[in-house]
């Protein structure tokens, strides 16, 4: 597997309208709110996570982001362009990758990648298709049938699907689940090389702290469909006074109010850093522009 090759070129994104930017989404099934009025923004250029429990609202939102379920209330601009009336703008510039969605199963993989390759209108899908599955080490692999991979095998074929367009926002549920731990870190290190290369936005749901460490330079925390907590990885570490992402994760999941360093009060005590008033999460300005 090769790594892509890291470049400026394409890093200048200073006058870019934000990759992500939501306003007051809502998302309700009856009397279920799986997303209730979540409001932010994710700059050009950046790698952000999406964490949560089990049920916090990761793949909703997601799911709305990408045009696959419209939500109850609010308004999305994906690269500038509004999702509910300007998608078609949007999409070809947009991938997603999800372990949990599966290609056609009868089709091989190589047939699924034309078919994918055909609907984002590449010019050159036999390069692009072979390009990719040497980065990812699945050339072995493009003659079976999709339903016959396991599922890290799958993995990596989800991803090449998600990189046939060399998206400008790519979305990412779980990029790493079912890999094994040495495949897992290189996917990793091949996407901060990608992004790196392209500028792309990268926007990732994942239950795994290491990598959300590793590659995100934002953490956007849900809990009960909505926005609990927000900031740099090294802020919230801080704030919380907590050596890992994960213990973090924990105190939030598990209602901990710890006391904050030298403030002798416990966080969710501090009105002033109540995160879902406007302005007042402790680091909202880190995923705005
Ligand atoms: N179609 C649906 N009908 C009713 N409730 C739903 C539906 N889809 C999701 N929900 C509910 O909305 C909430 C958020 O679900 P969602 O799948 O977005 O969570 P998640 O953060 O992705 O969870 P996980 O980490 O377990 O994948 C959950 O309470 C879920 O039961």
């Amino acid at each position: 597997m090769s790594q892509p090759t890291p470049s400026s070129a394409a890093t200048d994104t200073i006058d870019a309208p934000p990759a992500i930017a939501v306003e007051g989404l809502t998302k309700r099934y009856g009397p279920v709110t799986a997303v209730g009025g979540l409001t932010f923004s994710v700059p050009s250029g950046r790698t952000v996570a999406l964490l949560g429990g089990n049920g916090a609202g990761k793949t909703t939102t997601i799911s709305m982001l990408l045009g696959l379920l419209l939500p109850t209330e609010g308004r999305i601009r994906a690269l500038g362009f509004d999702m509910l009336k300007e998608r078609h703008r949007a999409l070809p510039r947009m991938n997603f990758s999800s372990p949990y969605v599966d290609l056609p199963h009868r089709l091989t993989v190589r047939q699924n990648l034309m078919v994918y390759s055909h609907l984002y209108g590449l010019r050159d899908p036999k390069g692009r298709i072979r390009e990719l599955a040497e980065d990812l080490d699945i050339a072995h692999l493009l003659n079976r049938p999709s339903g016959k991979l396991s599922a890290g095998q799958k993995t990596r074929v989800a991803l090449a699907k998600a990189l046939l367009n060399d998206p400008a926002l790519l979305l990412l549920d779980e990029p790493t689940a079912s890999l094994d731990p040495d495949t897992g870190d290189w996917i990793r290190g091949y996407l901060n090389a990608y992004q790196r290369r392209t500028g792309a936005t990268l926007f990732l749901a994942s239950h795994n702290m290491q990598e959300v460490e590793r590659l995100c330079d934002d953490v956007l925390i849900m809990k009960g469909g909505r926005v609990h907590d927000r900031g740099a990885p090294a802020d919230l570490l801080a704030r919380y006074g907590r050596g890992t992402l994960e213990d973090v994760f924990l105190d939030i999941a598990r209602d901990r109010t710890r006391p904050l360093e030298g403030e002798g009060q416990p966080r969710a005590e501090r009105p002033d850093r109540d995160p879902e008033l406007p302005g007042g999460g402790s680091g909202p300005e880190s995923l705005s522009e």
